[in-house]
């Protein structure tokens, strides 16, 4: 069911501050920001040869990323995201085998213009599982 890692998801307390680290530290081709608000995040891409980084800021009061910086002060790693080419298969295979798609259940429209679901992470030993329909 699962394709390739689309992307590895950080959740950071100071986006610019992170966009600098990855883009003169790190010397990594950067996107730039965009703001989500239904998702509750600004996002920036790190574009690597073989998959992304997502950078992760909080936006607004219901962010679930904020709730994890209230945890993690310093950021962490947040999600992995994988790919799949029929979500709706995904997701009722894994309803069937008793993981909880978190949210409504409905694939909602994620940073690169496709649908997204998410799996809860007690479901997956700790880690936080998105995945996108490509
Ligand atoms: C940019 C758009 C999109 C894309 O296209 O790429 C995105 O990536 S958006 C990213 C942000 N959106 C989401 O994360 C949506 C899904 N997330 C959620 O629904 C919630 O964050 C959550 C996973 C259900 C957590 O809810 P919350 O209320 O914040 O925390 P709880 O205290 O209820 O958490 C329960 C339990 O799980 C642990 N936890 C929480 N977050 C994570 C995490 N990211 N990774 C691993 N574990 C996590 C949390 O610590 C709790 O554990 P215990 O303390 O042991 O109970
Ligand atoms: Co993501």
């Amino acid at each position: 069911m699962l394709g390739r890692v689309n992307h590895i998801a950080l959740a950071v307390p100071d986006l610019a501050a992170a966009v600098e680290t990855y883009r003169t530290t790190l010397g990594a081709t950067v996107t730039e920001p965009q703001a989500l608000p239904e998702h509750g995040v600004t996002v920036v891409f790190v574009t690597l040869p073989n998959t992304k980084v997502e950078l992760l800021e909080p936006l607004g009061p219901q962010s679930s990323i904020a709730a994890f910086l209230a945890k993690n002060p310093a950021g962490g790693m947040h999600h992995i995201c994988y790919e799949v080419e029929d979500i709706i298969a995904a997701r009722d295979h894994l309803l069937l085998s008793g993981a909880r798609v978190l949210g409504d259940g409905n694939p909602r429209i994620g940073a690169h213009g496709k649908p997204v679901l998410f799996l809860h992470p007690k479901d997956f030993w700790g880690t936080l599982i998105e995945l996108e329909q490509v």
